[in-house]
């Protein structure tokens, strides 16, 4: 039997954090209950989603913008969703790729599932990535936790969210599980939610609730939305005023700077982490593939509620130790 190792390392931007599988040409198989059982805190080595790193040229979903994007950015919530986009991930994404030596400094392409995004790899650290433009459907939405409601603001940053200024962030109350919201037809693909409050001029603090995640420390896409939203609600939209805007956004995790240009670009600012590397045991990824112990004989568990689909052998596609026997 083959016994091929599958490198991995973890890395966290402002504590967003995130198991990264190397994979240029899109070898390792990566199905939600894999990817579910990587992020398990307790039974696997644990992250609020996964960045698969893969060049654009071997990915489907990618080709498409290999000419502008080396490297594609597949990423994974934790209960094993796909996302169009997430903020925090690309700025570790592309701290991994200059770490990794498969980049220079300076200014990069990730390709994601919500475009190209332009990435600055600053001398002291910091990265910057032009993260697009919002979009604000006008669609009314209304957030609940317990006996309180909020009007809430309906931001898309490529992925989707909602808005709610509140009076105490302790309002959100434990964030368990999601806040309620409507009306549901709104968000058909479900919503990120996130809850603000003033700190200062042009100075807010969030926290969120991560659609296929839960509550994490802090959400780059989040820190978007609630500045774009907070720009309209202070009547400072710089393409009315013709200029930029920027904000600081405290989350419980750390500090993004968010700035919108009047011609819509926003500009996300903060800093990127890898904090450890390794292999995944062979022995344990068969397990997660459904060809191991069956859930309840000790043999794993997968956090979250997400029941792994367990992928029968003669079915799938896949070779052993997770790999694609592409052929
Ligand atoms: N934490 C991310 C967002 C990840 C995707 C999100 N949970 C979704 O499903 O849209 C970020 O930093 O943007």
């Amino acid at each position: 039997m083959t016994t091929s190792q599958i490198a991995f390392l973890k890395g966290h931007g402002t504590e967003n954090d995130f198991v990264i599988v190397p994979d240029p040409d899109n070898a390792v198989d990566l199905p939600a209950s894999v990817v579910a059982g990587l992020c398990d805190r307790r039974a696997g080595i644990g992250g609020d989603g996964l960045l698969h790193v893969v060049r654009s040229a071997a990915h489907p979903e990618a080709r498409a913008m290999a000419d502008e994007a080396e490297w594609f950015m597949d990423y994974r919530n934790a209960d094993g969703s796909i996302a169009e986009m997430c903020g925090n991930g690309v700025r570790v994404f592309a701290h991994y790729l200059q770490r990794s030596g498969s980049v220079e400094g300076g200014d990069l392409a990730v390709a994601t599932r919500g475009g190209v995004k332009k990435v600055h790899l600053a001398k002291d650290g910091d990265i910057t990535v032009s993260m697009g433009r919002a979009q604000l459907p006008a669609a009314g939405v209304t957030v609940t936790v317990g006996d309180r409601s909020w009007d809430a603001r309906n931001v898309n940053m490529g992925n989707p969210h909602a808005v709610a200024f509140v009076d105490d962030l302790a309002h959100a109350g434990d964030l368990l599980s999601e806040p309620a919201f409507g009306p549901a037809a709104v968000y058909p693909d479900g919503v990120n939610i996130e809850f603000v409050v003033d700190r200062g001029p042009r100075h807010v603090a969030m926290r969120v609730h991560e659609r296929g995640s839960g509550e994490t420390r802090s959400c780059g896409t989040g820190a978007c939305a609630v500045a774009v939203a907070a720009a309209r609600r202070d009547a400072a939209d710089p393409a009315l005023t013709g200029t930029p805007v920027t904000y600081t956004v405290d989350l419980p995790g750390g500090t993004l700077v968010i700035t919108e240009h009047p011609h819509g670009e926003i500009e996300m600012t903060g800093p990127a982490v890898i904090v450890a590397e390794g292999e995944i045991d062979p022995a344990w990824l068969h397990t997660l593939n459904g060809w191991g112990p069956p859930p309840g004989s000790g043999g794993f568990t997968v956090a979250r509620g997400a029941a792994p689909a367990p992928v029968s052998q003669a079915g799938s596609k896949r070779g052993v130790l997770g790999l694609r026997s592409n052929g």
